[in-house]
């Protein structure tokens, strides 16, 4: 009998992934058979569920005190050190797999605090995750200009005009600029350029351009790094939320949440800010909705084979659109 594996469909402010567990596996994939899964499975020209932005693999965690360990593919196959709007689902996934609501999970480079937070709206489950470790310096995200050692709100002509960058790593890499209106081509030209081999960030980044609409109220629109336009990127909200509570105190109302809205929704990023920026605290509050079960045989994931996998609706989805109107129409 074939060895049957499952497979979910998961989203965070509509920033897709499919979720493998790869503890249910009899045998579990090499790093090379991951990364043609997940380029396989979130190139929407192969029709499962029209792609998605990556590939969360759970592991068994090396650490007593964690429940799990998250790995991101991004939708290329390239790894990343953290997703914020993953966490939240891997949170939840872990959540309901041990029954427990607060606890660690491992990620690339640090443990993260997670928590299962009040729903977001009727039947919208939510979940609060800590984002961890913060570095401005040079090397640590990496990046290369005029020999400086930080990358704070500086005119960098030669990414465009006219803007301001700051560039922070959480701990993967993030270029943040504050525009009156966000211009998509000008997010995509420079996103694009950055993540091609170029002069300034050897290993890419991924880069937000932010409104600012209110006191703690936010826009943010991101490219990612490994993926292109995103619905949302957490660590990118989370980021921005960071530079916004740094650079603009007249807007930042430090007792409260700030609310940021992106193009799949909205979250709340919670920041404390330190006298030493790299010791702020971050939390990341949103949605965790898992949209689809999938089932498919564990020969077929090893070979990245598409072609026999049953897919079937949570129902999930409907209640989610049901919050983005409400926000929508508020
Ligand atoms: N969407 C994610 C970030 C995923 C990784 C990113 N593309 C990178 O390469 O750093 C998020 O929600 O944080």
């Amino acid at each position: 009998m074939e060895k049957m594996a499952q497979l979910l469909k998961v989203h965070g402010s509509e920033n897709q992934f499919f979720i493998l567990d790869q503890t249910k596996l009899e045998n579990q994939l090499s790093d090379d058979e991951l990364k043609q899964l997940a380029i396989k499975l979130c190139n929407p020209k192969n029709d499962i569920l029209d792609g998605a932005d990556g590939l969360l693999v759970v592991n068994d965690s090396k650490f007593d005190d964690c429940l799990g360990q998250m790995r991101v593919i991004n939708a290329d196959g390239s790894e990343a050190k953290m997703c914020g709007n993953g966490l939240r689902t891997v949170s939840r996934y872990l959540s309901e797999k041990f029954n427990k609501d607060s606890f660690k999970v491992e990620t690339f480079e640090t443990n993260l605090d997670v928590k299962k937070s009040d729903d977001f709206y009727n039947n919208v489950p939510a979940f609060s995750v800590q984002i961890s470790p913060i570095s401005f310096a040079k090397d640590d995200l990496p990046f290369e200009y005029q020999g400086k050692l930080e990358m704070i709100n500086e005119e960098v002509p030669e990414f465009l005009p006219k803007q301001t960058f700051t560039a922070v790593a959480v701990p993967n890499p993030h270029l943040i600029s504050f525009v009156d209106e966000v211009d998509e081509d000008d997010l995509g030209e420079v996103g694009q350029a950055l993540n091609a081999p170029n002069a300034y960030f050897p290993e890419g980044v991924n880069v937000s351009f932010c409104e600012i609409l209110d006191e703690n109220k936010l826009f943010v629109q991101t490219y990612e790094r490994g993926v292109g336009f995103t619905n949302a990127c957490g660590t990118g909200m989370s980021a921005t939320s960071l530079v916004f509570a740094l650079l603009n105190d007249d807007y930042f109302d430090p007792d409260n949440d700030i609310t940021v809205y992106n193009p799949g929704g909205m979250v709340k990023t919670n920041i404390q800010l330190s006298a030493h920026k790299e010791d702020s605290k971050i939390h990341l509050i949103g949605n965790a909705t898992f949209t689809h079960n999938l089932d498919v045989s564990e020969s077929d994931l090893h070979s990245a084979n598409l072609d026999n996998i049953e897919i079937s609706e949570t129902g999930e989805e409907d209640y989610y659109q049901e919050f983005v109107n409400s926000i929508n129409e508020a």
